[in-house]
C-alpha cells in the first residue's frame, strides 16, 4: 500500500439496509483510495448518514471516487466533500490565554495596575526574580524566516506560519512550554541575528525553524555564541537526534553495531549536515554524504566528513541510507539493497515511500512522519529549561537520542510521538546531562 497524502471527508447518506456501507467502501477501494475513519453521524429509520475519511493521491482520484459513489444505486447520496485539514486550521491553532481570572476589580488591581508595579520594581532590583514572577523562563521563541518550510522551499514566513503554530501546539501539549511563533521579514543573516538578540530577553530559549541553508549555519552558530539561553535549529539538531535514535533502534533490532555500519546521507542541507556531524561525533566510523550542491559537499568536508559523488554509489554500498533533500521519489526502488535501513525523511513527501522500500528488500524503512523531530524538540527544551542550561550541547542531544531509543519497542524504529512518557524521558535525560555539565550536580 502506498501512502496517500490528500485527506478528504465525504458525508454520505445510504438507505438503512445492510450492505450499503459495503457498496460505498467497495466503490472507494476500486478507485485505489484508502478509507480512514468512518463516523456514523445519524441513524434514521430510513437512512444513515456517515462521515467517511478517504486518503487519495490526487484530485483526479478524488473525482473518480465522487463519480463512483454518484453512480451507485438510487438512495446513496454524497452530500459534501470537505477538507478537514484545512478546517482544523480555521482561526489558527494556538492562542495566548490568561492564567488568571480577572472578574473583580480586586483581581484587576492584583493582575494589572497598580499591583503589577510592585512586581516590576522587585524584578528591577533583583533580575533573577523574573524567573519566578514571569513566564519568560517557560517560553520559547519559534523563529523562522520562511526560507526552507518543510520541503516546500522558500515560501516565506507567513506561508510557514501553520508549521510554526503546529510546533507551538506541540510544545504546549507535549512539554508544557509556551512556544511563540516569530515570523521574520528578512532573510539577511545579520538582521536575523540582530532581531533574535533583540527579542531574546522575553524568552527562556530560541528554536530556529525552517531557516534554509547555508545561512542557517551562521545564524545558529552566532546566536549560540552571543546569547546565554538555549538556542537550537530544529531542522539540524532536532532531526539529527531523532535520526540517531532510529538508527540505534534499527541496529539493535538487527543485531549490528551502529558504530561499524556504513551510513550514507543524501542531501547535505540543514538536516543532512547535522545528521552527518551527529553520527560522526557518536562514533560511527563510515559516514558518507552526497548533495547536488558543491558548496554543501565542501561544508561536509570542512566538518571532517567524507563525500560520495552520487546517490547510486551510496545506495549500493551503505547499510543505512538517510535522505533529507525535499525531493519526493528521488530514491528509485531499483536502488534499494537487500537488508538496508532506509530513512527517507523529507516532508511532506519522502524520497521513497517506506512501503516501496520494504517491498524492494529494505529491512527497515521509515519516512518523516514517524522519524520526525517532534520526538526531540519538546523534551530537549523542557530539560534545558528545567536545568537552567545556557545552551543545548552535543551531550544533551546524545542523551535525548538515547532516551528516545530507550522508549522504542523492539522491531520499531521510533516510539509513538503522542506517548507522554517519551517526552518526559527525553526531558529527564537532557536535564540530568545539562545539570552535570553546567551546574556540576
Ligand atoms: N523528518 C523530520 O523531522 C525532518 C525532515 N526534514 C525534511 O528534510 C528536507 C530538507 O530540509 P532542510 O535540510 O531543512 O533543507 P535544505 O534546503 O537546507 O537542504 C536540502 C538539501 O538537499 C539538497 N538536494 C536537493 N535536491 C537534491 C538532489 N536531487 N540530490 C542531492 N541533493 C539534493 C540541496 O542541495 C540541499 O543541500 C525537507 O523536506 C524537510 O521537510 C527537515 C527537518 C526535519
Ligand atoms: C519536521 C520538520 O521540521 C520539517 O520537515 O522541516
Ligand atoms: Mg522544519
Amino acid at each position: 500500500m502506498i501512502t496517500k497524502h490528500m485527506i478528504r471527508t465525504l458525508m454520505i447518506e445510504t438507505p438503512t439496509v445492510p450492505g450499503n456501507l459495503g457498496k460505498v467502501a467497495t466503490a472507494i477501494g476500486l478507485v485505489g483510495a484508502d478509507i480512514g475513519e468512518v463516523e456514523t453521524v445519524k441513524v434514521g429509520p430510513t437512512y444513515t448518514m456517515r462521515n467517511i475519511t478517504v486518503q487519495v493521491e490526487t484530485e483526479e482520484q478524488l473525482n473518480e471516487i465522487i463519480t463512483a459513489i454518484e453512480g451507485l444505486e438510487k438512495g446513496i447520496k454524497l452530500h459534501t466533500v470537505s477538507d478537514e485539514v484545512l478546517s482544523a486550521h480555521e482561526g489558527g491553532k494556538i492562542a495566548m490565554k490568561s492564567k488568571m481570572p480577572i472578574k473583580s476589580l480586586a483581581e484587576l488591581r492584583r493582575v494589572y495596575t497598580p499591583g503589577v508595579a510592585d512586581v516590576c520594581s522587585l524584578i528591577e532590583r533583583e533580575p533573577d526574580k523574573a524567573e519566578i514572577y514571569t513566564t519568560i523562563n517557560n517560553s520559547v521563541a519559534i523563529v523562522t524566516d520562511g526560507t526552507a518550510i518543510l520541503g516546500l522551499g522558500n515560501i516565506g514566513p507567513v506561508a510557514g506560519m501553520p508549521v510554526m503554530e503546529g510546533k507551538a501546539a506541540l510544545f504546549d501539549q507535549l512539554a508544557g512550554i509556551s512556544g511563540v511563533p516569530i515570523l521574520l521579514d528578512t532573510t539577511d543573516p545579520e538582521e536575523i541575528i540582530r532581531t533574535v538578540k533583540n527579542i531574546a530577553p522575553g524568552f527562556g530559549g530560541i528554536l530556529l525553524e525552517d531557516i534554509g541553508s547555508p545561512h542557517c549555519f551562521e545564524v545558529e552558530d552566532r546566536l549560540k555564541e552571543e546569547l546565554n539561553i538555549p538556542v537550537m535549529h530544529d531542522d539540524q539538531h532536532g532531526t539529527a537526534v531523532v535520526t540517531l535514535a532510529a538508527a540505534i533502534s534499527a541496529c539493535k533490532s538487527a543485531g549490528i553495531d551502529l558504530k561499524e555500519a556504513k551510513v550514507g546521507q543524501i542531501g547535505l542541507g540543514a538536516a543532512g549536515v547535522a545528521i552527518c556531524r551527529m553520527f560522526m561525533a557518536y562514533g560511527v566510523q563510515a559516514v558518507y554524504g552526497t548533495d547536488k550542491s558543491e558548496m554543501a559537499m565542501n561544508r561536509l568536508k570542512e566538518y571532517g566528513g567524507q563525500t560520495s559523488s552520487n546517490i547510486e554509489e551510496l545506495m549500493e554500498t551503505c547499510d543505512i541510507i538517510i535522505a533529507t533533500t525535499g525531493v519526493p521519489g528521488l530514491i528509485k526502488k531499483e536502488f534499494v539493497k537487500e537488508g538496508q535501513v532506509i530513512l527517507a525523511l523529507s516532508n511532506p513527501r519522502p524520497e521513497i515511500e517506506p512501503e516501496v522500500a520494504l517491498e524492494a528488500g529494505a529491512a527497515y524503512a521509515a519516512d518523516g512522519r514517524s522519524v520526525n523531530n517532534v520526538l526531540g524538540f519538546p523534551g530537549i527544551f523542557r530539560g534545558a529549561l528545567n536545568a537552567k542550561s545556557k545552551e543545548v550541547n552535543h551531550e544533551m542531544l546524545v542523551a535525548a537520542a538515547e532516551a528516545i531509543a530507550s522508549c522504542t519497542k523492539h522491531g520499531d524504529l521510533v516510539p509513538d510521538p503522542l506517548q507522554p512518557e517519551v517526552h518526559e524521558k527525553v526531558a529527564e535525560e537532557v536535564e540530568r546531562v545539562a545539570r552535570r555539565v553546567y551546574v556540576g550536580v
